[in-house]
């Protein structure tokens, strides 16, 4: 990050997509491939990251998150592909020579030094004169609110504070990158969203190109510009949270993305039939082979009514079991002994959350957002 980025006082907002593509890449990776024995961990991913660009990696415990953020550091070495850091080749760059710095899930601060020595840290590695690396810990001492805590040790910390340690350790040293490793996980559920809020404030004012890896959507959503969703080593899709949530590429982008159904039916004369006399057409322009076929769509896709709607195809449907959660109630129907979860917002005068089991209701599924998978 260049001296003057610091004070650059660049508009908080997620980075809009044709602006981003205008900014020079920091980070170059193509063909990664990466094996442990004979687990695939990494196949073929590519991906590029552009000035001050905050990308998520999320997926599913096992789809190669970490092992693509420890290539990144140097952690790691990749079997095939490239990376490039402002152009420069990085594969043989040891970790402590790529100018990447990253946060642990645990923070691994030294308990032995002070927030002031920790913070610090980098800097003495990398040779930095007393006077300048006082200046640069102060600068960091003041952007991370840990005013009056730098003579403490991490263990007379709280999480949140020992989190904001980390990151200005990481950020100290005026990184090209920052690397989050599921850095909000120790925090409980206000303190995490809180220092979400505030880290992306602060990565988009001092213009830091990051990637986070985490489990959690609502995390990849609310920091980043571009969620890359991972499945089995690879990429499965990347784009702004809105492009991968409303349109996922893959059936496990769909299924990771929120809360999904699958049912079972059969294509048969242009029309998908999930239980006998239960039909409705394929929307025009959609085609699946003849025979059986899962259909899927989102728990909050479809509608749950009373009465039949004239909207869609209406299918009748008993009531399993209702919960009222607040702002929403998820209602769980059998449909012709298939079963369907249905998340809906509560602003209605019709709550169903009061229905007993039982209940004859009609589910109501539009066509156009389901995803049809022959087999
Ligand atoms: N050092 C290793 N030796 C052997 N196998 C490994 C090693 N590191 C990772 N793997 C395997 O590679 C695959 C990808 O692991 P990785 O840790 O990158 O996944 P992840 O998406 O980060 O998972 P999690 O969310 O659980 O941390 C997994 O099947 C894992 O078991």
């Amino acid at each position: 990050m260049a001296a003057t980025a610091l004070a650059a006082d660049a508009a908080a907002d997620t980075l809009d997509p044709a602006a981003a593509a205008e900014r020079p890449p920091v980070l170059e990776i193509a063909s990664l491939r990466k094996s442990f024995g004979s687990m695939l961990a990494l196949d073929r991913c590519d991906l590029t990251l552009r000035q001050g660009e905050i990308v998520a990696l999320l997926g599913a415990s096992g789809c190669g998150k970490s092992t693509l953020l420890n290539i990144i550091a140097g952690f790691e070495t990749a079997d095939f592909g490239t990376l490039r850091l402002r152009g420069a080749l990085l594969n043989k760059v040891p970790p402590h020579r790529r100018n990447i710095a990253m946060v642990f899930q645990s923070y691994a601060l030294f308990p032995h030094m002070t927030v002031a020595g920790n913070i610090a840290y980098g800097l003495e590695v990398r040779g930095l004169g007393k006077a300048e690396m006082a200046s640069r810990v102060a600068e960091m001492v003041g952007i991370l609110r840990l005013q009056g805590l730098e003579g403490r040790y991490p263990q007379q910390l709280s999480g949140g504070q020992r989190q904001r340690v980390a990151v200005a350790r990481a950020l100290a040293i005026r990184p090209d990158m920052l690397l989050l490793d599921e850095a909000f996980s120790a925090l409980d559920k206000n303190l995490r969203e809180e220092t979400q809020l505030e880290l992306s404030l602060l990565l988009r004012r001092l213009d830091v190109t990051t990637i986070l890896v985490t489990h959690d959507q609502r995390e990849a959503f609310a920091l980043a510009d571009r969620v890359a969703v991972m499945h089995a080593g690879r990429i499965a899709q990347i784009g702004t949270p809105e492009q991968v949530y409303r349109h996922p590429a893959t059936d496990q982008v769909l299924r990771f993305l929120g809360s999904a159904n699958t049912l079972r039916g059969t294509a048969r004369a242009g029309e998908i039939r999930l239980a006998e006399g239960l039909g409705y057409a394929l929307p025009p322009g959609r085609t699946v082979p003849e025979g059986p076929v899962s259909v899927l769509f989102r728990t909050e896709d479809a509608g749950v009514s009373t009465v039949p709607t004239a909207i869609h195809r209406a299918h009748p449907a008993r009531v399993t079991l209702s919960t009222f959660f607040g702002a929403q109630e998820r209602v769980v129907l059998d449909l012709d002994g298939q079963q369907v979860v249905v998340d809906r917002p509560v602003r209605s005068a019709d709550p169903l959350a009061s229905l007993p089991a039982g209940s004859a209701v009609f589910l109501d599924l539009d066509p156009e957002r389901c995803r049809l998978e022959a087999g």
